[in-house]
């Protein structure tokens, strides 16, 4: 029997709590002697039992197998394209880089997982800190495969083509637009309702995504806690062939467990995946004069133990109003000691207006590595009649780590690299003019 249908509650990091058959949650206590209907008692522990309040996580999930009896004899499976940090396997210029569009592969059915394509990686997932970025190309569904992700959460930025995550929590729809959070150690499987799918992932390994603080700006505006959904309890319970797929330690495991693991038929608890329409996001941002740091436009960070150094941070370039007075709007040229991955969901982005960032492009300007406008955005915008101005149609990101990023010999190697863009910047005017202040 299959009850897997999509519904949602909303609220970031709530105490959830949710059933798919009445009376399946235990009242007032999480390890009865007996669970109703038979099912067995499992805590999932995202953060370590005695964190502080306000970063603890866990769930307790009530379900027809705990996941210790959804095993099996693991073989090394083919990862593929998918790296872990470290990976230096390709060398690394000091140079920015930037990459067309991955189309999808001709002739090759490849699942969410099998079509995970690493381009960069930073950090060490065996210290839990770091990330991975990566471009999955999805051409079939998942539907008698599962998998989970023991190293880090999983951060989904479709692009093209929706996806279904159908995990151990409930059902989450995510289309281009919207993002999707599946923390670590979440069972899921992915279906494809428009056949196939591209767009980006962070792989987290450091502490989990949470909201970034307002500070001054007060109770709202950026992303509001109410517009994330959770999906609420839904299972399959469904006895024949099914592979688990474990990444752990870097590498993919494999084994037949003979049922699903989506089993689970109620759940609360503050640790579950969760969804976000990045057009409910309200920008705040400079109303008189100036660019402000892109900080402003952070929907989630990982923060790291230094405060106010991420482990990641995930920044969007959304639809805005652009207002300022005597300023030159786009992006500043600045070096970072944070490195930027960035991609564009769709539109054109305003530092990169002479064509070449395209939709499920992506570039990366890594740690203390110079970056800004391409000449004709500057020229551009240090031309333009300054009236308010709405970027419109417009939807880029970046995955913005503490850690420099290693290109994977994959994209090294991809012939979407774009072989001129190193140089770029030499196409950058010479104005001065001493005898004119
Ligand atoms: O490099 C980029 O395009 C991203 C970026 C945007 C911005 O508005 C300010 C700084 C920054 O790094
Ligand atoms: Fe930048």
């Amino acid at each position: 029997m299959t009850t897997l249908t999509p519904g949602y509650m909303s609220g970031f990091g709530n105490g959830f709590e949710t059933e798919a058959l009445p009376g399946a949650l235990p009242v007032g206590r999480n390890s009865p002697q007996k669970c109703a209907y038979g099912l067995y008692a499992e805590q999932l522990s995202g953060s370590p039992f005695t964190a502080p309040r306000a970063t603890n996580e866990r769930s307790w999930l009530y379900r027809i197998r705990p996941t210790v009896a959804h095993w099996g004899r693991f073989r090394r499976a083919d990862a593929r394209a998918w790296r872990s940090a470290p990976c230096a396997e390709a060398e690394l210029p000091p140079a920015p880089l930037r990459w067309d569009p991955i189309p999808f592969p001709e002739g090759a059915a490849l699942s969410l997982i099998e079509g995970m394509h690493t381009i960069t990686t930073a950090g060490d997932a065996a210290t839990l800190s770091g990330i991975a970025a990566h471009v999955y190309l999805a051409t079939r569904p998942m539907t008698d495969e599962y998998f989970y992700n023991a190293d880090g959460e999983m951060l989904f930025v479709p692009q093209q083509g929706a996806l279904r995550l159908l995990t151990e929590f409930g059902v989450i729809d995510a289309t281009p637009g919207e993002i999707a959070l599946i923390p670590r150690g979440v069972k899921f499987r992915a279906e494809l309702p428009e056949g196939r799918a591209r767009g980006y992932v962070c792989e987290n390994y450091g502490g989990a995504f949470t909201l970034p603080e307002r500070g001054p700006i007060g109770a709202n505006c950026l992303a509001n806690p109410r517009d994330f959904l959770t999906p609420v309890a839904a299972y399959e319970d469904r006895e024949g062939p099914a592979l688990l797929t474990v990444k752990w330690g870097g590498a993919l495991w494999s084994a037949e467990i003979g049922h699903s693991p989506l089993d689970v038929v109620a759940w609360h608890g503050n640790y579950a995946p969760c969804k976000y329409d990045l057009r409910r996001f309200s920008p705040v941002g400079p109303i008189l004069f100036d660019h402000a740091d892109p900080s402003i436009f952070t929907v989630l960070t990982a923060p790291s133990e230094t405060p106010g150094t991420a482990n990641v941070d995930f920044v969007i370039f959304p639809e805005r109003w652009m207002v300022a007075e005597n300023t030159f709007r786009p992006p500043w040229y600045h070096m970072n000691c944070m490195s930027e991955f960035m991609g564009l969901i769709h539109g054109v982005y305003d530092a990169k207006t002479g064509g070449g960032f395209t939709p499920g492009g992506f570039s990366l300007h890594n740690t203390m590595l110079p970056h800004g406008p391409d000449a004709d955005a500057f020229e551009a915008a240090s031309n333009a009649e300054l009236k308010p101005h709405k970027l419109e149609g417009t939807l880029a990101f970046m995955f913005e780590t503490r850690f420099p990023q290693r290109v994977t010999a994959y994209a090294a190697g991809l012939p979407q690299l774009q072989a001129d863009y190193p140089a770029y910047g030499l196409a950058l005017r010479r104005h001065f003019r001493p005898d004119r202040p």
